[in-house]
């Protein structure tokens, strides 16, 4: 199928299309007998995001069950403190664990000039996945990612997973100079990184900012928006039409500001977003894509339906791409993923 021709790519360029095209934020993973399979027989996490073959195995799995129109190449955002050489692991039913970094010394412990050499192995990953998408699902486009610099932040200076990351929001006022050091070399890192996914067959490329959400107005503005709109720009020198979407989460009515300020052509909603107004408020040229809560499809049923419908018809004759409004959840029944696909072809 000819590149221009795959409805994701279509809908993330700004045409509105019926039934919208739909891919799902975490759509590999522990809700699939077969992913569990493959990440018992890798070890631990970082293994498999490492290991090509399994990798892009794991990437493709959805994709062969429900027929997507996306696939989100399956790494982490924390792939890139990684290959900057920072330490981390992942604890069984803890999450992410970093040595974190609060001081000039950790900071420039950091060697930005490892970053290409240790993506090597998640770049054959994007190859592969790219190759394996032609030969078995040619409508399907391949998402390469990244987190945003101030969500990866989040995990470099407070060390670990939370729900508040009260170090780094406090760093960000106490030291803003430092902070804004590490915010730089993050900016610069993933402009490369994300380059060099869509050198390796990324097709579109999307920016996570999970955490943008806990900064306040004027913090949004300096450490979500600005790092966004500057790894844009890096983005475009080299790639000036790859599309690019960014998930600005938790940032309610700042959305508008970020959808006008960022430069992305798609701008993903959260769960709490009200997709009416987001339509009403966002500008018509941008892409709109979410945001089911991720809980309806753990639910399924009529409550699920209802709820993809209610989206759906917000999003009716503007350029929209369906998804979830965060990532999918381990006890959600496959059944229910295929049952939500059906709604959405259905339109
Ligand atoms: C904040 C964030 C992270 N990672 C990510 C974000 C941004 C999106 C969001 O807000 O959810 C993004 C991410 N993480 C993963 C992907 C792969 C592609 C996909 O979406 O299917 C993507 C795009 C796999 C993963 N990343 C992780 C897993 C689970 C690892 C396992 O199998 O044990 C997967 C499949 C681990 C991870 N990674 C992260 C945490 C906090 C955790 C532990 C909690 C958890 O397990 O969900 C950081």
């Amino acid at each position: 199928m000819e590149h221009a021709q795959k409805p994701l790519l279509r809908a993330l360029s700004g045409e509105a299309l019926w039934p919208p095209p739909f891919w799902l934020m975490r759509q590999a993973g522990r809700y699939l007998p077969e992913y569990r399979e493959l990440r018992a027989q890798a070890g631990d996490f970082i293994s498999l995001c490492t290991t090509p073959e399994l990798a892009a195995e794991v990437t493709l799995q959805p994709i062969r069950r429900y027929g997507m129109d996306g696939a989100i190449l399956f790494s982490d955002i924390l792939m890139l403190p990684w290959a900057l050489g920072q330490e981390l692991r992942y604890a069984e039913g803890e999450g992410p664990l970093l040595a974190p970094i609060r001081d000039a010394a950790g900071l420039s412990a950091l060697r930005p000039d490892m970053v290409r050499p240790n993506i090597a192995p998640i770049l054959e990953t994007v190859a592969r996945v790219r190759a394996g998408l032609a030969a078995e699902a040619p409508r399907t486009t391949l998402i390469g990612f990244a987190g945003s610099p101030f969500t990866v932040a989040c995990y470099m200076v407070d060390g670990k997973g939370g729900k508040d990351f009260a170090e780094t929001r406090r760093l960000a006022y106490v030291d803003p100079l430092l902070f804004g050091k590490l915010i730089r070399l993050l900016v610069d890192s993933t402009v490369e990184y994300l380059l060099a996914q869509a050198e390796a067959g990324a097709e579109a490329l999307m920016l996570f900012d999970s955490w943008a959400g806990l900064l306040s107005p004027a913090q949004f503005r300096r450490w979500s928006i600005e790092p966004a709109a500057a790894i844009v720009r890096g983005i475009r020198k080299a790639r000036p039409d790859i599309p690019l979407i960014g998930f600005p989460r938790l940032a309610g009515p700042l959305i508008v500001e970020y959808a006008d300020r960022a430069g992305v052509g798609t701008v993903a909603m959260d769960t709490g977003m009200d997709p009416r107004w987001a339509a009403a408020q966002v500008a018509p040229g941008v892409t709109l894509q979410g945001n089911l809560d991720p809980q309806a499809v753990v639910a399924g049923g009529a409550a699920m339906e209802a709820e993809a419908r209610s989206i759906l018809a917000a999003m009716r004759g503007r350029p929209f791409v369906f998804n979830l409004g965060h990532g999918i959840v381990p006890p959600t029944p496959p059944e229910h993923v295929a049952a939500l696909a059906r709604v959405i072809r259905t339109g």
